[in-house]
C-alpha cells in the first residue's frame, strides 16, 4: 500500500488573463523542462503528472468595471477549483504550476471543497488583495485573496464569472512572506482586517528563522491543520527570479526562499503548493528563464522534503567490502 498521504500530483494551469502581459501561459512547460518531475522521482513517494488544464477563451467577456477577463478568469478558476479538490480528495499533495496568481483563487477554493480548516501562506512581493474598488490594474491577478476572505465580502462588487465561490476564509488563516510592494488599498486593507504579514523590512529584522517560528505558531499553535502554500516566484529577489511579470528589486534570497520551503516541509501538513507568475518570455536571456524556472523546480522539491544535508534513503548503512 503506497503512502498515499505523500503521494503528489502534478497539475499544469497554463493561464494568463489574470494580468496583461503575454506568456505566463507557459510557465508549466518551463517547471517542467527545468526538469520538475525527474527532481521529484528521487523521493520516495509516487508522483501523479495529471498535465496541463485546457482553459476556454470565452468570446464575449466584457471588462467588469475596470477588470479585464472577469468570466475567463473566473471560468479557469472554477475548473482548476475541481481539479485541485479531487487531486487532495484522492489523497495526492498537490503541485500547481502557473499561470498567473489569479489562479490561486480556484486551487485555494478547491482545496478549501476538501479542507475547509485549511490555513493560507502566501509568499510574494505583493499582497495580491486590491478589490475591483482598490485595483490600480484591475488585473484579477492582484486581486485573489479578497475574493477569498470572508471578512473583505460586504466590500466586494459581485463580479461576473464568480458567483460559484463563497468566500471561506478568516484574515486570522492567512500570513504573508515577502511583502515589499503594497498599494495603498491593499495597505488599508491589510491593517483593517489585522492580517498577519512579514514584509523584507520584518525579514531584516527579525530572521527568516523567527518570521518562520511566528509565522507557523500563528497559524498552528492553536489546531494543525492542512497548509496552502501559495508561492510567487516573484517573492525572490529579481537577480534569482528575472523572468517574471512584476519583479520588484530587495527579495528573497535562495537559502531565505528554501529555507521557508523546508520549514513548512517539516510541520507535516503541506497539502496544496502553487507556483506561479514564471513568464518564459520575459527572460532577458535564455540563462535567465532557465535561472527562474529552476529555482521554481528547487523551492518545489524543497517544500516535498529535499534537504540541503542530504539524505540516505538509498543506503540503510555504509556499504562494505565482501
Ligand atoms: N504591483 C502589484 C501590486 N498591485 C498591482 C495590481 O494589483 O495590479 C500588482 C499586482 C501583482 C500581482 B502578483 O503578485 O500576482 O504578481
Ligand atoms: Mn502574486
Ligand atoms: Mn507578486
Amino acid at each position: 500500500q503506497q503512502n498515499r498521504s505523500h503521494s503528489v500530483a502534478i497539475l499544469g494551469a497554463p493561464f494568463s488573463k489574470g494580468q496583461k502581459r503575454r506568456g505566463v501561459e507557459h510557465g508549466p512547460k518551463a517547471i517542467r523542462d527545468a526538469g520538475l518531475v525527474e527532481r521529484l522521482s528521487n523521493f520516495d513517494y509516487p508522483v501523479h503528472d495529471f498535465g496541463d488544464l485546457t482553459f476556454k477563451h470565452l468570446e464575449k467577456d466584457e471588462h467588469f468595471m475596470r477588470v479585464p477577463f472577469p468570466r475567463t478568469v473566473g471560468r479557469a478558476n472554477q475548473l482548476l477549483s475541481g481539479a485541485v479538490s479531487s487531486a487532495v480528495g484522492a489523497g495526492h499533495t498537490c503541485i500547481m504550476l502557473g499561470g498567473d496568481h489569479s489562479l490561486a483563487i480556484g486551487s485555494v477554493e478547491g482545496h478549501a471543497q476538501q479542507c475547509p480548516d485549511l490555513c493560507l501562506i502566501w509568499v510574494d512581493a505583493h499582497a495580491d488583495i486590491n478589490t475591483p474598488l482598490t485595483s490600480p490594474s484591475g488585473n484579477l491577478h492582484g486581486q485573489s485573496v479578497a475574493f477569498l476572505l470572508k471578512d473583505l465580502q460586504n466590500k466586494m462588487p459581485e463580479v461576473p464569472g464568480f458567483s460559484w465561490i463563497k468566500p471561506f476564509l478568516s484574515a486570522r488563516d492567512l500570513v504573508y512572506i515577502g511583502l515589499r510592494d503594497v498599494d495603498p488599498g491593499e495597505h488599508i486593507i491589510l491593517k483593517t482586517l489585522g492580517i498577519q504579514y512579514f514584509s523584507m523590512r520584518d525579514i531584516d529584522r527579525m530572521g527568516i528563522q523567527r518570521v518562520m517560528e511566528v509565522t507557523l505558531d500563528h497559524l498552528l499553535a492553536r489546531k494543525q491543520r492542512p497548509i496552502h502554500l501559495s508561492f510567487d516566484i516573484d517573492a525572490f529577489d529579481p537577480s534569482l527570479a528575472p523572468a517574471t511579470g512584476t519583479p520588484v528589486n530587495g527579495g528573497l534570497t535562495y537559502r531565505e526562499g528554501i529555507y521557508v520551503t523546508e520549514e513548512i516541509h517539516n510541520t507535516g501538513l503541506l497539502s496544496v503548493m502553487d507556483v506561479v507568475e514564471v513568464n518564459p518570455t520575459l527572460g532577458a536571456t535564455p540563462e535567465a528563464v532557465e535561472a527562474t524556472s529552476s529555482l521554481a523546480v528547487d523551492v518545489i522539491a524543497s517544500a516535498l522534503g529535499q534537504t540541503r544535508e542530504g539524505a540516505h534513503v538509498a543506503f540503510p548503512k555504509i556499504p562494505e567490502p565482501k
